[in-house]
């Protein structure tokens, strides 16, 4: 243990020797040695792992054995090992200081030798879509109120084709999109920046496979959209990353999680948007009838039992009160889905996501509200998102359909209802399931 420590130490003081050297902007790089200071980094290191509750994980080997087979052994290890999980480094395009990407690779994130070929896949996807979208669209679309007042400075964010490592980043691209995500192959955590009134924050740290849902929304310049769950708001940022909606309307009824997500807004978004995006407290169960037919994309990332958190839920007493709570979440996950199809105009879509591995809180729930929903239409996310990104998040089932289940799965693994990112050592990221419906 001392000598990991050790080694991490010496790590972090040569980082920090070598960002001296560099032409690194001087405010960002106190920054980083004040935030992410050797202390800090060491009492992190040698802080005792929470145990995990063995009541989740005995209902985890239960429940995921049977539904994701031969995969949940691995998924499982991932779990465990907290040491191994991986962080995404998601930029503000809205900040105006400038050169993140040298930072990124001063700390071991190369450049970018698979945005060319990972965005020319999606996007190749997303315009397809696109294009049939705007032809259905011209004639309902309101004209877009939103003009920016002040737009930043440095909305181009920098991109290099030197490349140390190809598995070390990607970047997230929808056409004209400025999102972009940076990854590491191995466990290095950037800091995370402190909140500050008077100034917005760099870049957001994420589970990368997050991301995932806010793609498949599509936002397009212009669009209406509704994240009716929305604290603590990274999806609502990485939405204002990937274009300029007219209204981001960011709904979260908890008290105390709604001013999370007014903080994060404020800390990633310049005052010029304060318009167009707006901060709602309703049941997320009352915008079908208030709101009917009103937006073009809504997002429910759905409150859902969140399976890393979970399983680090504190005395077997808690562990065991969340799994009872888990039965009642599919109920209130159906209604959410439902009051979103409502919402959505027709032609519109909902993404549906959560971030659990449990087949009743995913697939089930898609079907159970398609069966009473004639008007809605599951799309396929597999070749739009699974194939191109299956090198960066393991999807289930595998790509390459190679896997097999020792036993079969109570409830098929059905990928026209939505895909599944389950963590694997080396990919740890997810869970994150998403469907796409659109209302016809
Ligand atoms: C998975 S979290 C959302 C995470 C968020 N989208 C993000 O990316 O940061 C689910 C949220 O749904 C909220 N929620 C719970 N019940 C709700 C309801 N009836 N309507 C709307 N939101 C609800 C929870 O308080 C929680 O903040």
């Amino acid at each position: 243990m001392w000598r990991k420590i050790y080694l991490e130490t010496k790590r972090i003081r040569s980082i920090s020797l070598s960002l001296n050297r560099q032409t690194v902007p001087d405010g960002f790089l106190q920054e980083v040695k004040r935030e992410e200071s050797l202390e800090s980094k060491a009492r992190r290191i040698i802080k005792k792992q929470r145990p995990f509750c063995s009541a989740v994980l005995d209902h985890f080997d239960h429940q995921y054995n049977e539904e994701l087979g031969d995969l949940w052994p691995s998924a499982r290890v991932a779990l465990l090992d907290r040491q191994s999980w991986q962080y995404g480094v998601m930029l503000n395009r809205f900040s105006t200081v400038t050169d993140k990407t040298q930072v990124l690779q001063a700390l071991g994130f190369s450049s970018l030798p698979q945005q060319t070929h990972v965005s020319a896949l999606l996007c190749d996807g997303a315009s397809a879509v696109s294009n049939s979208k705007l032809e259905e669209r011209q004639d309902t679309l309101l004209s877009p109120p939103y003009v920016s007042k002040c737009p930043p400075e440095d909305f181009s964010l920098q991109t290099d084709t030197s490349s140390q490592d190809p598995l070390s980043e990607f970047a997230l691209s929808l056409p004209h999109s400025s999102l972009k995500c940076y990854i590491h192959p191995h466990t290095l955590r950037f800091p995370s920046q402190a909140y500050r009134p008077d100034r917005l924050k760099q870049y957001y740290l994420l589970n990368a496979a997050s991301l995932l849902p806010v793609l498949a929304l599509q936002v397009r310049d212009g669009d209406k959209v509704l994240d009716l769950c929305s604290a603590p708001g990274g999806k609502a940022v990485a939405i204002m990353q990937s274009a300029t909606p007219a209204l981001l309307c960011c709904n979260e009824p908890q008290p105390h999680r709604r001013d999370w997500l007014v903080e994060t807004l404020d800390s990633f978004l310049p005052c010029s948007l304060s318009s167009s995006v707006v901060v709602s407290t309703q049941d997320g169960r009352s915008f079908g009838n208030d709101k009917a037919d009103f937006y073009d994309k809504v997002l429910v990332d759905a409150p859902c039992s969140n399976d890393r958190s979970w399983l680090y839920a504190g005395t077997q007493q808690q562990g065991e009160e969340r799994l009872e709570d888990r039965k009642q979440l599919p109920v209130l996950q159906a209604q959410l889905l439902r009051s979103a199809l409502s919402a959505v105009r027709r032609g519109g879509v909902v993404v549906y996501s959560t971030c659990t591995l449990s087949s009743y809180e995913n697939q089930a729930v898609v079907e159970t509200v398609l069966n009473d929903f004639p008007e809605a239409e599951v799309e396929d996310l597999w070749e739009e998102i699974a194939l191109p990104l299956s090198k960066y998040f393991a999807f289930s089932p595998h790509p390459a359909g190679g896997r097999t289940h020792s036993k079969p799965p109570p409830l098929p693994l059905n990928r026209k209802l939505g895909i599944l990112v389950v963590p694997q050592p080396g990919r740890t990221w997810g869970p994150m399931f998403l469907s796409r419906i659109r209302r016809k």
